[in-house]
């Protein structure tokens, strides 16, 4: 009981005066993000293009807390200048940016041959290019000098993403630039991890895809058999931000329930139009065209 004590007076003190920004951080898993890093005592920027969402969960929190911890800053980005000035104001309001949490982020389903050029550049430039701007802004205005670390939330690429071809190049490409950084920024006291979600209930997100129980339906595709809540992301979140991941960068983290070992979420239909093998075979193992 009294180290238990102990641990949770070390917890709420861990973050004591950091400050952190988190993309995203009003809603589903960026909520449950700046929700951990304010119970751990760090000031949380949060930054989204709904400026009514992300002034109303800082008022919650707030008032729930009766700290202001959270401070709301609206920012597309998508939009250099927007997010070079999520950096500055930041730096001016807080004096520093211990942490960055790159989670706001986004995609629509669709079968590759069926997303238009607008849509492809839409979900290239929210995941990949936003996720850019603010690693090259936040270096630029506090971390070059000062150091600090960050946290990418990606997406489960492990096999492709066949379904979200737009998200899964785009995440491979911020998991690459991930890698990239750990090395390069290495002698500037940055460390950068990535951590790549399952299927993560949250509100919004099943919002966004559509009719509720959607989620549910991918269980048998899980070996956890259930989906991961916000607060297995963040606690994750969390720990690659904080002193006991000192040595740990270039690194992503799957929190899915083994499920990027397992079954892909794109079905594939039977068909007959590879190249035939060189094997003997019969109308059991040669399905009909449907082509
Ligand atoms: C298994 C689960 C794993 C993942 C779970 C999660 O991530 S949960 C969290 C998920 N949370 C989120 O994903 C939330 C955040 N998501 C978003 O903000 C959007 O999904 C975004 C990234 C596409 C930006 O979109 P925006 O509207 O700001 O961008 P814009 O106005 O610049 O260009 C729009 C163009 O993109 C196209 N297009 C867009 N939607 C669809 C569609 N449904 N259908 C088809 N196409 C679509 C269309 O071409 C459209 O142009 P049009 O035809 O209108 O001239
Ligand atoms: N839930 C899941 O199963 C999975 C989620 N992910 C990823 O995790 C992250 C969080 O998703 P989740 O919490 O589930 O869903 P949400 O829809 O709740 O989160 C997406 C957040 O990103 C913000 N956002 C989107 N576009 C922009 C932009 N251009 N500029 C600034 N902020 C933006 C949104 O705010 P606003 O609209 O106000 O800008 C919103 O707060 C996303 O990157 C998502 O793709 C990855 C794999 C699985």
């Amino acid at each position: 009981m009294a180290a238990f004590k102990l641990n949770s007076v070390l917890r709420r003190q861990l973050f004591v005066g950091r400050v952190a920004i988190v993309t995203g951080g009003a809603t589903g898993i960026g909520g449950m993000i700046t929700n951990e890093l304010v119970t751990l005592g760090c000031r949380v920027v949060i930054a989204a293009r709904n400026e009514d969402r992300l002034k109303e969960f800082a008022t919650t929190v707030n008032k729930n807390t009766g700290h202001d911890l959270v401070y709301p800053i609206r920012c597309n980005i998508r939009k250099e200048e927007e997010v070079s000035e999520l950096m500055s104001k930041t730096v001016k309001q807080f004096g520093k940016i211990d942490y960055l949490v790159n989670n706001g982020g986004g995609q629509f389903a669709s079968q590759t041959e069926d997303i238009s050029a607008k849509g492809w550049h839409a979900v290239v430039e929210t995941n990949l290019t936003g996720t850019f701007y603010c690693l090259k802004h936040v270096y630029d205005k506090y971390m070059k000098k000062h150091g600090g670390s960050i946290v990418n939330i990606i997406a489960d690429i492990y096999k492709g993403f066949p379904g979200m071809a737009h998200t899964g190049a785009a995440r491979a490409g911020v998991e690459n630039l991930c890698k990239t950084l750990a090395v390069e920024w290495a002698k500037n006291g940055v460390r950068i991890n990535c951590v790549a979600p399952g299927i993560i209930y949250s509100e919004t997100a099943e919002a966004n895809y559509g009719q509720k129980g959607m989620f549910e339906s991918q269980l048998y595709r899980i070996p956890a058999w259930r989906l991961g809540d916000t607060s297995e992301v963040s606690s994750v979140v969390c720990f690659l931000l904080s002193p006991g991941a000192s040595y740990v960068s270039g690194n992503t983290v799957y929190i899915d329930g083994a499920q990027h070992l397992y079954k892909s979420t794109y079905e594939v239909e039977q068909h007959s139009n590879y190249p035939p093998p060189n094997y003997p075979t019969t109308e059991a193992t040669t399905p009909k065209s449907k082509l």
